[in-house]
């Protein structure tokens, strides 16, 4: 360690206990909803694999930065020398077992299905499958769960097979489809049908979509309201990060949509769970406790991050579709939802605040915790409604102040979900109007580990596909976490990169 704790905090030795970002990050019990099996194979695993192939004897899988088109290059190699049943089940347990290690609990994996010359698309998937099964009595501790790809690259046949494959493996943990694939190939329409199929046999759907700059395609992708979204990079005109701080995740994180950090292609991108949520703490974060003061918010991208942070995972953002067929009111989701609008949320002291500048004229995330589930207490919970949280306070990090809400005959808040879709005024719970104020604040955004945990809980409750499952694994060892990492007095010093 190069500098002192005392260096590091400015302040003389609490009776607390010194911890570590880096051990705090990787206790973490974590939730991941975006990883392809493929793209998630650790680097020497794959190298291994591909040395088999005389083709690939030297091959090494290049550490640096990459463009997106240089990824799907990748994804052409690794799609060579994964052909088989033993490939496939050594990458797909090589792939738990790494997630294992970084103590995600709630994964859920996607892959496409392929035929190669040695194996059908259906050995592939029940390959895979027969993996996760064995995944799970490796490792009790964790839940696992298939989505089922379509890649646009693929024709609609492709497509249909697919959502065919998914629901014929629904038994065995196959939970959704994703569409996915390079996002300049064909269109979201194209491959409606499937997508329809799938939500009418009650398949949760994940669509990959603002990849790259499609602003029509963008459009139809919310107005067909998929369970989830990935990336979604060009929604806030980003399109690329040279700073963290130019990166969509703040955006989505202050407007208080339901939105949790993944990895996408931990093996591409050689990167982890943990190793992303400590790129956000420090782009995010307040300086201190957390936070290197010698890395400030205009830190530039390191590689591994290259592409790693734009995957995310968040709640659909629009409306859902009124009237007709396209309300959405099918087997497994119900009738669709009014119209989004104002959210109103509470904070307190060390949760998550979020300036309000953009929340008053976006209407949302006016609890300031960043949780996203609507009752500012930062633990994602929403069950709280005990006076003293109700409060607004002063953040302990970034001295900002959070916005106030006036309770009305103590209603619980609505978790992130109902938060999301509640009409334009008043108590989701009870009607009372809304009297929330905004303070002004700057426009910047405090991230916590406490705002960490409460992403985690916030997702296995409400954006993971099998949210029993989920908070079976995550909420026991949450609270365990929270009482270690969160106690008063414990100290977390950042004692510098975690990944280079
Ligand atoms: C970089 N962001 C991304 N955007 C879009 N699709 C992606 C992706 N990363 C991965 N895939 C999709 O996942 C496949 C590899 O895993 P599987 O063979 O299915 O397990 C890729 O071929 C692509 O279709």
């Amino acid at each position: 360690m190069e500098d002192s704790v005392y260096d590091l905090l400015g302040a003389e030795n609490p009776d607390g206990m010194f911890l570590s970002l880096k051990d705090a990050l990787h206790d973490l019990p974590k939730v991941d909803l975006h990883a392809h099996v493929n793209g998630s194979i650790p680097p020497q695993v794959i190298e291994a694999l591909a040395h088999r192939n005389p083709k690939y004897a030297e091959w090494t899988l290049p550490r640096t930065r990459r463009s997106l088109q240089a990824c799907f290059d990748l994804f052409n190699v690794i799609h060579d020398v994964i052909v088989d049943r033993d490939s496939i089940y050594q990458a797909s347990s090589a792939v738990i077992d790494m997630f294992a290690a970084d103590n995600v609990r709630y994964l859920e994996l996607r892959t496409t299905p392929r035929a190669t010359e040695h194996i059908t698309k259906k050995n592939q998937i029940e390959t895979v499958l027969r993996a996760i099964a064995a995944g799970t009595s490796r490792h009790p501790l964790m839940a696992i769960r298939l989505l089922i790809s379509i890649d646009r690259s693929h024709s609609l046949t492709d497509a249909m097979e697919a959502v065919e494959l998914a629901d014929q493996f629904r038994k065995r943990g196959v939970v959704g489809v994703d569409f996915s694939g390079n996002p300049t190939k064909h269109s979201f329409t194209l491959f409606r049908p499937a997508l329809d199929l799938a939500r009418s046999m009650g398949l949760r759907t994940a669509v990959h979509f603002g990849e790259v700059d499609n602003v029509p395609e963008v459009d139809e992708v919310l107005k067909w309201h998929p369970d989830r979204l990935g990336h979604g990079c060009v929604l806030v005109l980003t399109k690329t990060f040279p700073t963290y701080d130019d990166h969509h995740f703040g955006r989505y994180h202050r407007a208080g949509h339901p939105v949790i950090l993944c990895t996408d292609d931990a093996g591409v991108f050689s990167t982890t769970l943990s190793a992303e949520l400590a790129h956000m703490l420090r782009a995010f974060g307040p300086a201190l406790p957390l936070g290197n003061p010698a890395a400030g918010p205009q830190r530039l991208l390191s590689p591994s991050a290259t592409l790693a942070l734009v995957s995310q995972e968040t709640q659909a953002l629009t409306p859902a579709p009124t009237g007709g067929e396209d309300a959405g009111a099918h087997p497994a989701r119900g009738p669709a939802t009014p119209a989004a609008t104002k959210k109103i949320r509470r904070t307190r002291a060390g949760a998550f605040t979020v300036s309000a500048g953009s929340a008053s004229e976006d209407g949302e995330d006016q609890d300031g915790d960043g949780d996203g589930d609507g009752d500012g207490d930062g633990d994602g919970d929403d069950r709280s409604s005990s006076g003293d949280e109700d409060q607004a306070s002063p953040s302990a990090e970034g001295g900002e102040r959070a916005p106030q809400q006036a309770g009305h005959g103590g209603c619980p808040p609505a978790d992130a979900v109902e938060v999301a879709s509640r009409p334009a005024s008043g108590c989701p719970t009870c009607g009372a109007p809304a009297t929330a104020t905004a303070t002004a604040a700057p426009a910047s955004a405090t991230f916590t580990l406490r705002a960490c945990a409460a992403m985690q809980r916030q997702a296995a409750r409400t954006m993971a596909f099998d949210p029993e499952a989920a908070q079976r694994v995550i909420e026991e060892a949450l609270v365990a976490w929270e009482a270690r990492y969160l106690a008063e007095g414990v100290i977390i010093v950042d004692m510098g990169p975690l990944d280079e």
